[in-house]
């Protein structure tokens, strides 16, 4: 079953869409890297996904049942902003999520603020530092035993060593529990180390969206002559000098005389889905 599926999905607040059309699947298990400038719409696919806001047109199933503006239980977002009160101490943050939430493992949460000493339970939120609070926030996300993570810029602002904690515990929660992470960067070096499934958007279209090593294998990047692209595929983007050409090209054929293929780098690949997003008029 796909933990998030999506069919003819539209979103827009009164004005223009803000998504458009959008078509994805993402199966059971894998960590997503949901990938697009900024105002591409990853927050507003994570706010539909998490039923904060109901789609305008369309359908979002989350392992399988339909969400339209209702909390899913199976699903957590961290949003961006972390939603936590500065007033509060770590233990009395833990206290309100606990009563807050139905279904709720305070073994989890203790599991984590003990695996790191930064988070004493008399701390006051206000006084963390930003890794700190993303940890402590992660941590109440994960007291809800989410199938379905959902994580909106959560390694931005972060040093190494935090990003490192953060990723860690993200990633023992997928080897322990098999939960789908749904993870947005407009960075996309931060995802490419975990990610297995790649979502790419463009002022909110879904551009790409598919298991990382099947989109690279779909993919060739050619090297020749200044000129006209031999490819019998879908020029994706070029770039290049007056003596050489460069181009990414999606299903190509045999490489012509003179040209080189090569499977892109996954960078490359975003790097140029994104640049030819914004070529787009
Ligand atoms: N509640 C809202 N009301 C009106 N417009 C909104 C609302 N939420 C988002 N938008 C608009 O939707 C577009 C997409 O925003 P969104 O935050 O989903 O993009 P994003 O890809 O997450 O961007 P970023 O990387 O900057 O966070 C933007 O133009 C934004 O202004």
């Amino acid at each position: 079953m796909s933990a998030l599926s999506t069919s003819g999905l539209g979103k827009h607040f009164g004005g223009p869409w803000v998504i458009r059309n959008c078509e994805v699947r993402i199966p059971e298990g894998k960590v997503v890297g949901l990938v697009g400038s900024n105002g591409a719409g990853k927050s507003t696919l994570l706010s539909l996904t998490a039923g904060l806001t109901a789609p305008s047109v369309g359908t979002l199933r989350v392992f399988g049942a339909e969400v339209r503006g209702r909390i899913h239980p199976d699903a957590a977002l961290l949003a961006q902003h972390r939603p936590l009160y500065s007033d509060f101490t770590v233990g009395e943050m833990v206290r309100a999520a606990a009563k807050m939430n139905e279904r709720w493992s305070a073994e989890r949460v203790e599991q984590v603020l003990d695996a790191h000493p930064g988070l004493d339970r008399d701390a006051r939120v206000g006084s963390l530092s930003r890794g700190m609070r993303t940890l402590l926030a992660l941590a109440l996300a994960l007291g809800r035993q989410p199938k379905l993570l959902l994580l909106d810029e959560v390694l931005s602002d972060l040093d190494v060593l935090a990003r490192d904690d953060v990723l860690k515990l993200v990633m023992s929660d997928v080897a322990e529990r098999g939960t789908t992470v749904l993870m947005a960067s407009h960075v996309f070096s931060d995802l490419r180390d975990v990610c297995d499934h790649l979502v790419l958007m463009h002022a909110g279209r879904v551009l790409l969206d598919g298991d990382v090593e099947q989109l690279l294998d779909q993919h060739r990047e050619l090297l020749g002559p200044a000129g006209e692209v031999p490819a019998a595929g879908a020029v994706i983007h070029t770039s290049g000098t007056a003596r050489q050409q460069r181009a990414l090209v999606r299903a190509p054929g045999p490489a012509a005389e003179g040209w080189a293929a090569q499977r892109p780098a996954l960078d490359a690949l975003v790097a140029d889905y994104l640049r030819a997003g914004r070529n787009e008029p």
